[in-house]
Order: C-alpha cells, then structure tokens, then sequence
C-alpha cells in the first residue's frame, strides 16, 4: 500500500467531503433509491442516468461513473456500454459491479462486452469474483455462496488480466491492484441481510475514485474502509435489519476523518 499521507482513507474521505464529486450510477431498480443516499450521507452527489440517449453525454461530465448488472434489459445494456465508452474517452474512472453475472447467458455476455471496454475497478461479492476470473463458485444468484478467502487468488488473476483493481466484499474484504493487497476487517453480519448493500458500496467506491482518479487502489480502500466502519457503528444501535439500514446512512453521515483514522481495520499483506 502506498506511504502517501494523502491517499490515506482518512484523508481521501475529507477532499471527498469538500469536493463532493458528481457520480454518475447506472445501477439496479433494487439499489438506486439506497445507493444514491449512500453518496449523499458520505458528502458526494449521486445522478442516476442510464437512458442510452444521454449516459454518453453525461459520463463525459461525472467525476466518475459505476454500473452495476443488477436488473438488466437491452436497453439498459446500451446505456452501459455508451456511458462506459464515453467515460474512457473522457478519461474518467468507470466501476463495474458484476451482479450474477454467472447466472444466466444474457448477464455474462454483458458481462464480457463491459469487461472488454476495461473497467477501472471491479467490485463484486466472491462468488462473483471467483467466476469472473473462470472458476467454480457456489453462487446462485445475486448472494455469495463463497467466503472471500476462496476468492483472494482469482482477485489476483483477475487484476492482473483486466489490469484493474478488484475488491472482493464479504465478512472480511479484498483488493488487490495484481501486485498490492489488503484485507479490510469490520462491518456487521447484519450487511449482507440489506439489500444493495454491495451496490451502494460500489457507488461509493466510484466517488471515492471520482476524486483520486490516478489512485485506484487506495480509492477502493478508503470507500471498504468507510463501510467497514458504518457498519461498525451502526451495528451496536440496531435492533434487526431494518433499523440497522437506517443507522447505516447516519454513520456514514456521521463518519469523520478522525474517527476512520482510528477505526480502520486494514492489513497490508503486499
Ligand atoms: N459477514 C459480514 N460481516 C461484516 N461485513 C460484511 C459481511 N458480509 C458483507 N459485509 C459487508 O457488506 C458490504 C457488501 O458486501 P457484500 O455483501 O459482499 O456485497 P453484495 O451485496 O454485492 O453481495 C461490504 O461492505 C462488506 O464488507
Ligand atoms: C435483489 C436483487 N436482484 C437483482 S439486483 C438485486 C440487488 C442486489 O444487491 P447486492 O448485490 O448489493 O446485494
Ligand atoms: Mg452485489
């Protein structure tokens, strides 16, 4: 992980806060209510805008975009594909959270035309990841069957080929830029029982990468970090999944650079 101050979570959470990045998210019916309070409770600005007569447009002026399988249609697969062009023309950052893409043939021909407009960032549970690098996982739908420690290896290869930084989310999560690594401890058990949860930190991953677009690595970081912590908490407050989704938002909101400073659980394992 890299030594520079500035890039830490801690800090890289503060130029979010006073910079507050438009991110541009196509992502799933299920996720866009809670993904774009997400971006609003950590101090960015969320547009969600999918229509293929303007996602092309508008890549070009978001600090960053995201886009996410989840509920998909050929429509949609269009919007996709021109904001994720538009965005490498422009040079922008762009984020791809490969929902069940192992599920059916639409998703993971989708999956590999998105893969192939190369992604700055790949974010998925890891089942998903375990597949997308070729494996075997146990994952059926849109939930893992796999803990992420199974998934630490196919991460690497999927970096190194995609030349991407992935992160594996699960009860301890992983990113690893093919060379660098960390895991990320922290969270709730109570996060996997919200939906969208994966989501909304992918959205979350594309402001931070929004304001450290050469930095994609400890972008990711800090955005896993600052969940991490949320969920940390948030936690102790909640009674069940429902009010924990509330308390969610509040400690993100509530979150200081300080307070992730000290909070944050990362080791660095290369
Ligand atoms: N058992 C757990 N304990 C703590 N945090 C968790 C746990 N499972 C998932 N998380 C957290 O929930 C968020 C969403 O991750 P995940 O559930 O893997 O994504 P998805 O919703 O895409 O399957 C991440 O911040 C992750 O760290
Ligand atoms: C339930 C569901 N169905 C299609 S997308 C979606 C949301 C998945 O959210 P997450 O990947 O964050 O759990
Ligand atoms: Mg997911």
């Amino acid at each position: 992980m890299t030594t520079d101050a500035s890039l830490s979570p801690a800090n890289l959470l503060a130029r979010l806060r006073e910079t507050s990045p438009l991110v541009q998210c196509i992502t799933n019916y299920v996720a866009m209510n809670f993904a774009a309070n997400t971006l609003l409770a950590a101090g960015a600005s969320p547009a969600m805008v999918h229509a293929p007569e303007e996602s092309g447009e508008f890549a070009a002026l978001a600090g960053a975009l995201t886009v996410n399988i989840g509920t998909l249609s050929s429509e949609w697969v269009d919007g996709m594909k021109a904001a994720a062009q538009s965005a490498n023309q422009a040079q922008k950052p762009w984020v791809l959270d490969p929902v069940a893409h192992f599920a059916t043939a639409f998703r993971r021909d989708t999956t590999a035309d998105l893969l192939k407009l190369r992604p700055t960032i790949i974010r998925g549970n890891a089942s998903e990841i375990i597949a997308l690098a070729g494996g075997q996982s146990a994952g059926q739908g849109v939930d893992s069957g796999d803990p992420v420690e199974l998934a630490e290896d196919a991460a690497c290869s999927l970096a190194q080929t995609q030349n991407a930084v992935v992160a594996v989310t699960g009860a301890v999560d992983f990113v690893t830029d093919g060379t660098r690594s960390v895991r990320i401890a922290g969270g709730s058990p109570l996060m996997p029982k919200i939906t969208a949860m994966g989501c909304s930190l992918t959205a979350l991953v594309g402001a931070f990468v929004a304001i450290a677009p050469d930095a994609p690595f400890e972008a990711t970081i800090a955005a896993l970090a600052s969940f991490a912590a949320a969920g940390s908490h948030a936690a102790p407050n909640a009674n069940g999944p429902g009010t924990f989704m509330m308390h969610f938002i509040d400690a993100l909101y509530a979150l200081s650079p300080e307070t992730l400073n000290t909070n944050a659980r990362i080791e660095i394992l290369s």
